[in-house]
């Protein structure tokens, strides 16, 4: 007898590779194919992988596929794809497809709706009136769902039934509806002005070539890169193929869906962590079979089944909020490249205040760059100053400075609306016993609690670790001696009541605004000027387009710029240059006020300027010499135990070990900034070389060379964005 053919299945766990199983007669399997196969005394979910299973295994240790699923097979782009982040970000290849398989519901048989059609034909005389309606709305063979028939003849959901039992109708299933409507490429949106055609003509054009390319959408702030953006997803639904658009904030992102619809009649597919389980496996499948046509999602939807890909959008390529820090991890922005080349898809980044590796990458050349450089409109860009808080200083236990408290009160005079800016949430960051000094920290993290008044609570940002402020010092008892140092928003709000007690006002912190309908309302209240004054942290500083806002006054514009990481600097202008970018954006000219302790810093001097490219090119002058990113490559190791002298073996062990040559250095082990995480302690490698030496390689033999004790987790970082 023929030996059975063996396939390779590789199931969504973290194990180190695919498995071998042997194929039963009577079932044919190829590469992609949504298997169950046993485990164990399990049955698992799998997928036949590529590649030969080994000859060389003893036909007793194979056992044999239960079946194939009825769902669409993953494709060749997709599991390629799935390969190369496990290799690239060191992740078992299971580890990533789990997140390719994120609604395994989605792979079983979906369920019909049942429905009526009609049996026999009715007799006119046995019927009742109401039965004779319920007939009357059924075509020979169509069917119809009986909540939909009892309503479109009035009659109750009884009469159905009853003219079932009596036979002359029968059930059948309801033919599937789509999930989703066609976006329209020809719908008619708004009318593109000469750059934004100019600008949306060459991004048309990368996406009607049907190959891989890179372009890079730069623009200042409200200069239309959405709407420009569109029609180069316009262009793709031409062609029919699907768009993928990934944004940072998808649940706040009420008016970029409003716009979306005004541009193509309908909802996009939506995809991110707050959809309902039914709506995943809806999407999942919809997605799978090429019936939704736009999906806008957060930065897991780069893993979804798109048989035919023709376009990713990065809306906010800057972000930091594209990568995913725990389980496997990634950055959104560079897999979406990734997943593009893989599908033969165009790729477009989209930023007013692009990343340095972004910029660099359209400096050499292998990005294309399209530029917008007026606001749309006519509008002009703000005027922005830094306000020298050493020489107009608020006054004691308060925070905004005189200049800012008589702009913000000539703007509501003005009858238009300002923002105050603070990237912080809660009342004070920080709580201290003005007896002893003692400051109240978190017992699982090394941070302070952060004081949240409205709710009477110590909060730790971290691991959610919440308690109520005591009120003697846990320290030296002294009774009422605990105050708040620094401000949060809530504290910011309290000087704004005293100030401007008339004022309407609005705080938009991840806490007050908890989801899309929050978002939508907030957006909506201040556009329609039910609100003078908005006080919120970062969630408020992207794609919000409020036409009254004028005035934008920024808090603590120094607050990013402690630590000093290697891209301190250029977050925090990035960050600020986008809240900027919030004022002022139709006829009203904006002002922005920076309060600073050190107004000569290169980030205020080149926000006051406006000079972003000059700054960024500073940057790229500093980061290229000692080979940082992206002039050369790092890696971290993040060792991490619950036993302090645990974590510090490994990592002094992972120390010894470090890869050396020309062109690779290490750095640490040290205590990371948060040595103290969730209750985990938690010590710090970084390993740097030159751009030109792969950082994988070297990885892999030095974790071979290692033996990580069970109560300890290496946690590897390929192109770390935090080094917290
Ligand atoms: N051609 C156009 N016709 C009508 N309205 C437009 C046009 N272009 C842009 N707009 C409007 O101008 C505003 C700014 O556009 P958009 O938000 O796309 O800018 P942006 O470049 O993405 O800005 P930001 O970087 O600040 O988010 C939006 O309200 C948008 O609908
Ligand atoms: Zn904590």
């Amino acid at each position: 007898m023929n030996a059975r053919p063996r396939v390779r299945v590789l199931l969504p766990l973290p194990l180190a590779d695919a498995y071998d199983y042997r194929v039963p007669a009577g079932l044919e399997v190829v590469p992609g194919d949504i298997v169950l196969v046993p485990l164990g005394k399990r049955e698992e979910l799998g997928v036949v992988w590529d590649g030969a299973a080994d000859p060389a295994l003893p036909e007793r240790k194979l056992r044999d596929i239960v079946g194939r699923l009825d769902a669409p097979a993953m494709t060749g782009s997709l599991r390629r794809f799935v390969d190369w982040v496990a290799q690239y970000t060191l992740s078992p290849p299971g580890a990533v497809l789990r997140m390719a398989l994120s609604s395994p519901s989605a792979l079983e048989p979906q369920p019909l709706q049942p429905g009526w059609t009609l049996a026999e034909p009715p007799e006119a005389a046995r019927l009742t009136e109401s039965r004779r309606r319920v007939l009357a709305l059924l075509a020979p063979g169509a069917v119809v769902a009986g909540t939909a028939l009892a309503e479109a003849a009035g009659v109750s959901a009884g009469v159905v039934r009853g003219l079932a039992d009596a036979g002359f109708l029968r059930p059948a299933p309801l033919p599937r509806g789509r999930a989703f409507a066609y976006p329209a490429p020809d719908h008619p949106g708004p009318a593109l002005a000469e750059d934004q055609r100019a600008a949306a003509e060459t991004l048309r054009a990368s996406v009607a070539a049907r190959g891989f390319a890179v372009t890079l959408l730069t623009g200042v702030t409200g200069s239309g890169k959405t709407e420009v953006y569109f029609e180069a997803v316009a262009e793709a639904l031409r062609a029919g193929r699907q768009a993928l658009v990934l944004l940072p904030e998808i649940a706040l992102s009420a008016q970029w869906l409003d716009r979306f619809r005004a541009r193509f009649g309908v909802a996009p597919a939506l995809w991110h962590s707050e959809l309902t389980s039914r709506t995943r496996r809806v999407t999942w499948r919809a997605v799978a079979e090429g019936e939704a046509k736009v999906l806008v999602g957060a930065r897991s939807a780069l893993f979804l089944p798109f048989p035919d890909l023709g376009l990713i959008v990065v809306d906010e390529e800057h972000e930091t909020a594209f990568k995913q820090e725990e389980g496997v991890v990634y950055h959104a922005r560079d897999m979406a490249v990734v997943r593009a080349r893989l599908a033969a898809a165009s790729c477009i980044l989209v930023s007013a205040t692009p990343s340095l590796e972004t910029l660099t990458n359209a400096e050499t050349g292998r990005y294309a760059h399209v530029h917008l450089a007026q606001r749309h409109g006519g509008a002009a860009m703000p005027d922005v100053a830094a306000l020298d808080l050493r020489r107009h200083p608020p006054e004691r236990g308060r925070f905004l400075s005189p200049p800012l408290i008589e702009a913000v009160a000539a703007t509501f005079a003005r009858g238009e609306q300002a923002m105050l800016f603070l990237n912080r949430r809660g009342y004070a960051p920080m709580t201290l016993c003005r007896t002893c000094g003692h400051r109240m920290q978190c017992p699982n993290c090394s941070t302070w609690l952060v004081e949240h008044r409205a709710q009477r609570r110590l909060q730790c940002h971290h691991c959610g670790h919440s308690e109520a402020p005591p009120e003697t010092c846990p320290k030296c008892d002294a009774p009422h001696s605990l105050v708040p140092i620094g401000p949060g928003v809530e504290r910011v709000l309290e000087e704004a009541i005293a100030l401007w007690p008339d004022a309407r006002r609005l705080v938009m912190a991840s806490d007050t605004i908890p989801g899309p309908a929050a978002a939508a309302e907030a957006a909506r209240a201040i556009s329609a000027r039910e609100v003078d004054l908005l006080i919120g942290t970062q969630i408020m500083a992207k794609g919000w387009h409020f036409p009254h806002l004028t005035l934008v006054g920024v808090v603590d514009a120094d607050l990013g710029l402690a630590g000093g990481d290697l891209r301190a600097a250029e977050r925090t202008i990035q960050l600020l240059h986008q809240v900027a970018g919030r004022a002022g954006r139709e006829s009203a000219r904006g002002s922005v006020l920076l309060q600073s302790f050190s107004p000569e810093h290169p980030v205020m001097q080149a926000l006051v300027s406006g000079d972003l490219d000059g700054f960024m090119r500073a940057e790229s002058a500093q980061r290229r010499p000692g080979h940082w990113p992206p002039f050369g490559r790092l890696a971290a190791l993040i060792v991490s135990s619950e036993e302090e002298r645990a974590a510090d073996r490994t990592a002094r062990d992972l120390g010894a070990a470090a890869p050396h040559g020309d062109g690779v250095q290490v750095l640490g082990p040290a205590p990371a900034p948060l040595a103290l995480l969730r209750g985990r302690h938690r010590r710090r490698l970084l390993l740097k070389t030159r751009r030109d030496i792969a950082v994988q390689p070297l990885l892999r033999e030095w974790l071979a060379r290692v033996t990580v004790p069970n109560a300890v987790r290496v946690q590897v970082d390929v192109d770390p964005v935090g080094f917290l």
